[in-house]
C-alpha cells in the first residue's frame, strides 16, 4: 500500500523564491502543495490554520514576516510543522540546523533529523562550498585574510529588484555591499569556520539569474605552499559522490567563466584556476542563485526533511 503523500505550505508562494519551489513541487510524486486564498496570504490566522494541517511550511519571506510564521508555528505546540526558512533570519540561530546538506560528511543527516532547517543564502552556498573543504583540511587557516567576490543575476534582489531591472531604470552592473556588512557575513564566517571576518564584495548584473562566486588565494601565505592542484584534490575528495556539487578541471574554460551555464538546475560547480610558478590561485564556484543559492536547496532539504527519495 502506498504511503499518504506529505503536505507542504509554501508560505509567500507569490514571490520569486516561493514560485522556484512551487515550481520544482510540482508533480513530484508523493507530495501535494496545500495553498491559502490569495487575499488571505498575509492573514496571520489563515496561514496559521494551514500550518497546523501540513507536514511541513516553507517560509519565502521577508526576514519579519519568517519571524512571524515561525512563532505561529512554535504556538501551535505538538501540531507544528517542519519548517524551512528561506530568510536570513535564522541562519545562524541556536536550534537551527543550517540546510547546506554537502557541509560535512553526516550534515544531510542532520537536516533528514531536524524540525527547524534554515535554507543557506546564495553567495554563502558558493563561498561555504569553496572554503569549508580547504580551511578543514587545513590549507587555509581560519585566520587567514580571505577575500570573496561575488556577481549574481537580478533575480537574487527579489521582485523589485526585478522590476526595477526589467523596467532598465538598474545599472547594467554594480558593486554593493560596500559598506563590508552584507547580511551574508555570518553565516559565511560562521559556517565557513574562518575566525577572522572575511572582506565580501557582491556585485549584480543585467542578466536574470545565475551566479559566481571567487576567493583569490597567494598560495606561497598557505600553510605548506600548496599547489593548485593539491587544493582542487581536496575539494574533489571532500565532494565525491556528491549528487549536485562537482569539481571541475578549470582548464577547460580557457582562462573564462560565465554565470548562467548552471540555471534550472540544483547543481553547484567548483574550479581552482591556478599558476604554479605565479604562485597564485583563484577558487571559483558557479551556480543558480534561484537553484542550489535557494529554491532547489530548499527542495533538496524538503526530500530529506520528510523522507523522499531522489528523483
Ligand atoms: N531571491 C533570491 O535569490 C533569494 C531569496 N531568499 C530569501 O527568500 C525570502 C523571499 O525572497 P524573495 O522570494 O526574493 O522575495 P520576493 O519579494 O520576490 O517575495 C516575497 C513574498 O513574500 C510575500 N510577503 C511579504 N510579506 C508578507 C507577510 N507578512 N505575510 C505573507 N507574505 C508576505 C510577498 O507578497 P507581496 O509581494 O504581495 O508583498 C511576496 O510574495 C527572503 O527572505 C529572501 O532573503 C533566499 C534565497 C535566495
Ligand atoms: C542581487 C541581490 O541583491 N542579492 C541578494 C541576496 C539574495 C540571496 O540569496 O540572499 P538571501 O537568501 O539571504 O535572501 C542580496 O545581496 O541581498
Amino acid at each position: 500500500m502506498s504511503q499518504n503523500p506529505k503536505s507542504i505550505f509554501i508560505d509567500g508562494e507569490a514571490g520569486t523564491t516561493g514560485l522556484g519551489i512551487r515550481d520544482r513541487l510540482a508533480g513530484m510524486p508523493g507530495v501535494v502543495v496545500r495553498s491559502i486564498d490569495p487575499e488571505k496570504r498575509k492573514d496571520p490566522v489563515a496561514r496559521q490554520e494551514m500550518m497546523a494541517q501540513v507536514d511541513l511550511v516553507v517560509l519565502c519571506l521577508p526576514d519579519d514576516a519568517a519571524k512571524e510564521s515561525v512563532a505561529l508555528a512554535d504556538a501551535l505546540g505538538a501540531k507544528s510543522p517542519k519548517i524551512v526558512d528561506a530568510s536570513t533570519a535564522y541562519r545562524v540561530a541556536p536550534d537551527w540546523v543550517y540546510g547546506f546538506a554537502e557541509l560535512e560528511h553526516g550534515h544531510a543527516a542532520t537536516i533528514a533529523k531536524a524540525t527547524r532547517v534554515s535554507n543557506p543564502g546564495c553567495y554563502p552556498t558558493g563561498g561555504i562550498a569553496l572554503l569549508r573543504p580547504l580551511i578543514d583540511a587545513g590549507f587555509i587557516p581560519q585566520d587567514y585574510p580571505v577575500t570573496i567576490n561575488a556577481v549574481s543575476g537580478y533575480s537574487g534582489g527579489g521582485k523589485s529588484m526585478i522590476e526595477a531591472y526589467e523596467a532598465g531604470t538598474a545599472p547594467a552592473f554594480e558593486l554593493y555591499g560596500l559598506g563590508l556588512k552584507h547580511k551574508h557575513l555570518p553565516e559565511l564566517q560562521r559556517y565557513a569556520r574562518l575566525s577572522r571576518r572575511p572582506i565580501f564584495i557582491p556585485s549584480v548584473g543585467n542578466f536574470r539569474q545565475g551566479m559566481l562566486v571567487s576567493v583569490p588565494l597567494h598560495l606561497d601565505t598557505l600553510p605548506g605552499k600548496p599547489k593548485a592542484a593539491d587544493l582542487a584534490d581536496a575539494l574533489a575528495e571532500h565532494y565525491a559522490g556528491s549528487t549536485y556539487v562537482s569539481v571541475v578541471p578549470a582548464a577547460q574554460t580557457g582562462g573564462k567563466l560565465e554565470p548562467q551555464a548552471l540555471n534550472d538546475t540544483n547543481k553547484l560547480e567548483l574550479r581552482v584556476f591556478g599558476d604554479d610558478d605565479l604562485r597564485q590561485a583563484v577558487l571559483v564556484a558557479r551556480l543558480d542563485n534561484l537553484g542550489k543559492g535557494a529554491s532547489g536547496a530548499a527542495v533538496q532539504n524538503i526530500r530529506l526533511m520528510l523522507g523522499l527519495a531522489e528523483k
